[in-house]
């Protein structure tokens, strides 16, 4: 078995957890935390070890009748890999702690691309994070892109992508987030970090990207157009991308026109948290004009990079190839309508 630490118990932390308990090969150490609120209380309830993530504030948990396993030094040093889901920025101060304990680190798309070994993606570089110390899962936008753009790669070759994200606002439970009444470029310069991010997965990739929010906290909308060396039908193109296992054709006869009706779709599937794993792409938005592909895509920011992370556990520790890791991660978490 698999021992997994989880440092950073938000969004992404909570989810990977349960994905990681969900897979037969693995075993969930426990998770740290910095406070007792409702996820401290969610975690107990689920029966996950919690861990103390700032040690000092062990008193608190105990005022709060939370029961704490330790410091999340114990648990790093219990783990054989820990999956750092902390804020941007804190990831990179915990790295000196997981190198302390010799224990390999998975961090999240807010942390640079310099801090890590290799930035990861399932489906386009697995065999590159095997044995890496340090591993960054690239953000719920470069995933999305990574995971539509290796497939097009492979098998007509990509001249040029241009992508539009229109990025939601903030995750539902961000209260503080905006914009709330208006539109905005973001960020106003280009290229959005999105598309040097994709270049961390395919180096010679050409791509633009262009960034937008707005008030919106489901998902993020991609208007994609990818230029290619070898011209498909439009049919063919459906054909290929239909047959990858992260990516979601949302067929025209759902009725489906947006964001709302894909998370409650979600929803009617008994999805937890209304998590939609795959990328949901238009199918009759897939065109052709000539050598230019165009489709657009919406992406679950708070669910799809979290598949990828139990794979890049796999991956870190050499315990299964790209095709038996997506498998195991996909049978086990339901990935896949
Ligand atoms: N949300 C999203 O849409 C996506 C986020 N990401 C990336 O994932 C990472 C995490 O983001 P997200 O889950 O949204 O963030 P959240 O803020 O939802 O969760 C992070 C949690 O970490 C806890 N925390 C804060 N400081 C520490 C610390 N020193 N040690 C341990 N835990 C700490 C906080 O909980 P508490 O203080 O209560 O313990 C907080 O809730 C970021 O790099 C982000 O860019 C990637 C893809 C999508
Ligand atoms: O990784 C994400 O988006 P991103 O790919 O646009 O950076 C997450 O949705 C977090 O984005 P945020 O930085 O707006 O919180």
């Amino acid at each position: 078995m698999i021992r997994v630490g989880i440092n950073g118990y938000g969004t992404i932390g909570k989810r990977v957890a349960d994905a990681v308990a969900a897979q037969d090969d693995m075993e969930l150490v426990g998770v740290a935390k910095t406070r007792p609120n409702f996820e401290a209380e969610t975690a107990v309830s689920k029966g996950y070890p919690l861990y103390a993530a700032i040690e000092e504030r062990l008193p608190l948990f105990e005022d709060a009748g939370i029961d704490v396993a330790g410091g999340v030094e114990d648990l790093v040093e219990a783990s054989d890999v820990v999956v750092d889901a902390c804020p941007s920025g804190i990831g990179a101060e915990n790295k000196s702690m997981y190198d302390e304990y010799d224990t390999p680190a998975l961090y999240q798309g807010g942390e640079d691309a310099d801090l890590v070994d290799v930035s990861f993606n399932a489906r386009s570089n697995f065999a590159e994070a095997e044995g890496a110390d340090h591993v960054r899962v690239v953000s719920c936008n470069t995933t999305g892109l990574s995971r539509l753009l290796a497939p097009l790669q492979e098998e007509y070759g990509v001249k040029k992508a241009r992508v539009t994200l229109v990025r939601r606002g903030g995750d539902p439970g961000q209260t503080g987030r905006g914009p709330i009444n208006d539109i905005l470029p973001n960020p106003v310069t280009l290229p959005s970090h999105h598309g040097p991010d994709v270049n961390t997965i395919f180096p010679d990739l050409n791509i633009d990207t262009l960034g937008m929010k707005v008030p919106a906290t489901l998902m993020h909308t991609h208007s994609v157009n990818v230029q290619l060396e070898a011209v498909p039908t439009a049919e063919e193109v459906r054909e290929l991308l239909g047959a990858e296992s992260r990516l979601f054709l949302v067929p025209e006869k759902y009725a489906i026109d947006g964001a709302g009706k894909l998370k409650e779709f979600a929803m009617d599937h008994g999805r937890p948290r209304a998590d939609i794993w795959e990328n949901c792409i238009w199918d009759q938005s897939i065109s052709m004009e000539d050598d230019d592909l165009y489709l657009f895509q919406a992406i679950h920011q708070e669910s799809d990079v979290v598949p990828e992370n139990v794979d890049a556990i796999r991956a870190v520790l050499g315990a299964a190839d790209r095709e038996e890791s997506m498998t195991r991660t996909d049978d086990a978490m339901g990935v896949g309508f």
